[in-house]
């Protein structure tokens, strides 16, 4: 017997309405609206002071939700805060590998904190180590690998549990073209193999222009504007009423004015990320 009652619509993968979050007189986020559809690379751009990494910690449910309401999949970050974290995996900006530990010591860690089954983890350890490139490093310190590997040992302990959704606040900060192009191939094939959907930070305008499939524009704690990159470049085309194709940088210097000049915001690429990049990896 077929049934004509449709099936309830997938959830998405995070759906943001008006979150806003306060550090003291502070509003970091301000009302914010967000959706990242299942199995698309969503990237929120913005200069430094934006609000993008508060945001990003409202989804992951380290920080509370005030204000609005986040929901990951359909669940509620506020009220079921454990069931949210399971879905998810995080790459923090700031260090999250132990240069103490071998890559593998590092992966293991994070899979016990997960929770992945004791049966399952040496696999799964294993598993994530080779999904970014790192089953011949493995066993050697962290601290001896470059920059780009331990941005890959990150990406290993956020995978290692199997998130259907994988946060990153500024991957490939401060590191070279080719390690960057290198984080980027091996989310992409993690993703063509799971599904995963990404929420992905960064400052590089011609990263996001290339790997993910929407961006939205942040500023001063709410999105400006919101598409495709394409979508976004043509639209200041047509408004500029001319056939050159701006930059994804242009759109962006169109929506948030001369509020980039503001020393308070900082600009795409403000040295402070870059610092504390160097200072993780150092
Ligand atoms: N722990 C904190 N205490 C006080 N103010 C904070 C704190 N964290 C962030 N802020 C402020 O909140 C605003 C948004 O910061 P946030 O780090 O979310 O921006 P961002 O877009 O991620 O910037 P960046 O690109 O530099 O990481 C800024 O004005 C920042 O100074």
């Amino acid at each position: 017997m077929t049934s004509d009652i449709p099936a309830p619509p997938a959830a998405d993968a995070v759906t943001c309405t008006g979150l806003t979050y306060a550090f003291g007189r502070t509003r970091a986020v301000d009302g914010l609206d967000l959706t990242v559809r299942e199995g698309e690379v969503f990237g929120l751009l913005g200069p430094n002071g934006a609000g993008k990494t508060t945001a990003l910690r409202c989804v992951t449910t380290l920080l509370p939700v005030p204000a609005g309401t986040v929901r990951v999949f359909g669940r509620d970050a506020a009220g079921e805060r454990m069931a949210v974290r399971r879905l998810l995996g995080y790459v923090p900006q700031q260090l999250s590998a132990d240069s103490g530990l071998t890559g593998r010591e590092n992966v293991a860690l994070f899979a016990r904190v997960f929770d992945v089954r004791r049966r399952e983890r040496a696999e799964r350890v294993t598993q994530a180590l080779a999904a970014v490139g790192l089953t011949d490093a493995a066993d050697r310190l962290a601290k001896t690998y470059s920059g780009g590997m331990v941005r890959r040992l990150e990406l290993a302990q956020a995978l290692v549990s199997a998130p259907r959704l994988l946060i990153l606040d500024e991957p490939t900060i401060g590191l070279d073209p080719i390690a960057r192009t290198d984080v980027w191939d091996h989310i992409n094939a993690v993703r063509a193999a799971t599904g995963m959907s990404v929420l992905v930070t960064t400052h590089y305008m011609e990263e996001a222009d290339q790997y993910c499939d929407r961006v939205g524009l942040m500023h001063r704690g709410r999105v400006r504007a919101l598409g495709t990159p394409a979508e976004l470049r043509r639209g200041l085309a047509e408004r500029r009423g001319t056939d050159t194709l701006p930059t994804l940088e242009d759109v962006f210097r169109d929506v948030a004015g001369s509020g980039l000049q503001d020393p308070s915001g900082g600009g795409f690429r403000d040295v402070r990320s870059t610092r504390r990049t160097a200072h993780r990896v150092g």
